[in-house]
């Protein structure tokens, strides 16, 4: 067997989660930054949402961002907890650019060098794209006093709408990625069990794996005690997207990309689940009409392509993960004892099971805060572009093919 190059990796102990404290204020140098971010959130108001004609008050508000002093970023890069706050701050002051602009607006959007300068370095020392993604909304916007028990415990730093429905919708997602952290070492203690052909063990581990997803089901489903899907569909939503931005440069020069939004399809751990269990190869095969966007004419996979919005060093790892998951397939489908074989497999396969029922839980989720959303007349641009429930669907059955017999 192939050793795995990354096993002795902390995601094996700690998760993707940033492993010291988050901060929920920049030290004064950045106090500017902050200090913008504040303004868009109180001018915001309770009760204002992107819409066409752009959002009252914030034409000003683009102006200070346009007039904001260029700071310097480099001090930020000896300091994580600052470093990822800095980011969160610059992504969330992206999108409240973007979104509180007339629609439609001319495309491509500028986005100011004051800005777009420091969130670029700040972006290119994390291997992350200039956009905000999940790890902004997620990973990096909230702290806890030690392990999570309950949602109360997760405290969220930012929020666009500033309704306790985001909070909610922010926190569930916190908690998926809080308590999937124990996947890790269980995924661990596979490894080393395969690698010693100690199925039995094997066995034993993929069962607690089960149950950690199963759990992850249930926390899911625990949006809907506090997130209204009206709400998240009118006024949390519209600021997950991405678009064509042009970057404004130093010395006037500007760059053009396209990036999507923030999208769960982001989160670490259920792209490492995937990985592990060597299904990767079907469920991030091209699916044309989702496969479709951007119109850069590749043929990527939707999640594949969400792997470019997960940190550099979390992609690296997962194609690690996802090599030794083939390989624990094959191992298991190959192996001589065929009862004991036969047994492992039953094992994986309750975990494949596990996956299916989270991913019908969420499809659920999607159907009752998008597709019945979209139904009462509203426009969609989606969590991240687009309702998608055939896509997830689609998802959903080939990650059921991924069951052994
Ligand atoms: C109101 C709640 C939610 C809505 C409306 C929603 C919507 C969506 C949509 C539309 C997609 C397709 C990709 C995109 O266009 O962004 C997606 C993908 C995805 N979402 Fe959610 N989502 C919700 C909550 C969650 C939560 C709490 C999680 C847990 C981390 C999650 C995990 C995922 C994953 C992993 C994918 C990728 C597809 C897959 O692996 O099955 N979502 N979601």
């Amino acid at each position: 067997m192939t050793r795995l190059q990354s096993i002795s990796s902390p995601y094996f102990e700690d998760g993707f989660l940033p492993i010291q404290p988050a901060v929920s204020r920049l030290p004064s140098q950045w106090d500017a930054w902050e200090d913008i971010l504040s303004e868009a959130t109180s001018r915001l108001g309770f009760d204002l949402s992107p819409s066409p004609e752009g959002i009252p008050g914030f034409e000003e508000w683009r102006d200070f961002v346009h007039k904001m002093p260029l700071l310097p970023t480099q001090e930020l890069f000896d300091d994580p907890p600052v470093l990822l706050r800095a980011r969160q701050v610059l992504t969330f002051t992206l999108h409240f650019y973007i979104h509180s602009l007339p629609k439609p607006s001319s495309t491509p959007i500028h986005v100011p060098s004051s800005l777009s300068v420091p969130l670029r370095a700040v972006s290119d020392h994390l291997g992350l794209p200039p956009i905000c993604t999940y790890s902004d909304t997620i990973c990096y916007n909230y702290s806890t006093p030690g392990f999570a028990e309950s949602l109360e415990d997760l405290t969220i730093h930012s929020t666009f709408s500033s309704t306790p429905d985001e909070v909610h919708f922010y926190r569930i997602q916190a908690m998926i990625e809080h308590r999937g952290t124990r996947a890790m070492p269980l995924m661990k203690s596979i490894i080393s069990a395969v690698d010693s052909l100690y199925l039995q063990l094997v066995s034993t581990y993929l069962d607690q794996l089960a149950s950690v997803v199963n759990e992850l089901t249930e926390i899911l489903l625990n949006i809907r005690t506090d997130c209204d899907p009206a709400v998240f569909f009118n006024r949390v939503r519209v600021w997950f997207p991405g678009g064509k931005l042009v970057y404004g440069l130093e010395g006037g020069r500007s760059v053009e990309e396209e990036w999507m939004g923030s999208s769960a399809a982001q989160s670490s751990i259920i792209q490492a689940l995937d990985a592990f269990l060597g299904i990767e190869p079907l469920t991030h095969k091209p699916q044309e009409r989702y496969d479709a966007r951007p119109s850069d004419g590749s043929k990527m996979a939707f999640l594949t392509r969400m792997r470019l919005y997960l940190p550099a060093d979390h992609r690296a790892f997962l194609e690690d993960l996802n090599r030794f998951g083939q390989q624990m397939r094959s191992l298991i489908l190959d192996h001589p004892d065929r009862e004991l074989a036969a047994e492992t497999m039953e094992a994986y396969n309750r975990v494949i099971e596990a996956m299916q029922k989270f991913r019908s839980g969420h499809i659920r989720i999607v159907a009752l805060y998008v597709t019945t959303q979209q139904r009462r007349g509203e426009k969609s641009t989606g969590t991240g572009g687009t309702s998608g429930v055939q896509f997830l669907k689609s998802i959903r059955d080939q990650t059921i093919k991924g069951k052994m017999d």
